[in-house]
């Protein structure tokens, strides 16, 4: 036999099933909360285009990677915690420069 599906004879299926249901409800959050995120960060894309301000901005992100770190209580996830923080800015500042694109080719095509 695998050793996964040992893994899970092992454990009490009712408990296994009330986590993974505690799980849905926090992903549910998170992508929520993420799409909310993005929703901002679009924002501010577009006032750094008309400010003709760079996206990546350093300085703020590592006021964001530190302000994360301190709201976290538990160290034992702080390092898992930022690995993901940094996968959010980076995407986050490439869901940005696609916005300023896209903008920038609508208006080259109005022309
Ligand atoms: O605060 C900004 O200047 C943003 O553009 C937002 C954000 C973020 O997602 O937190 C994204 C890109 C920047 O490099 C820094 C931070």
């Amino acid at each position: 036999m695998e050793d996964k599906t040992k893994q899970l004879m092992m454990s009490d299926p009712a408990e296994m099933k009330a986590a993974r249901k505690q799980i849905d409800y926090l992903d549910e959050s998170i992508v929520r909360l993420l799409a909310q995120r993005f929703q901002v960060a679009a924002l501010i894309g577009q006032i750094k285009k008309q400010n003709q301000v760079t996206v990546l901005d350093q300085n703020r992100e590592q006021t964001v990677l530190k302000r994360v770190r301190a709201v976290n209580s538990d160290d034992a996830t702080a390092d898992y915690i930022e690995n993901i923080y940094h996968e959010i800015l980076a995407n986050s500042r490439a869901y940005q420069c696609e916005l300023i694109k896209n903008s920038q080719q609508t208006k080259k095509g109005e022309r």
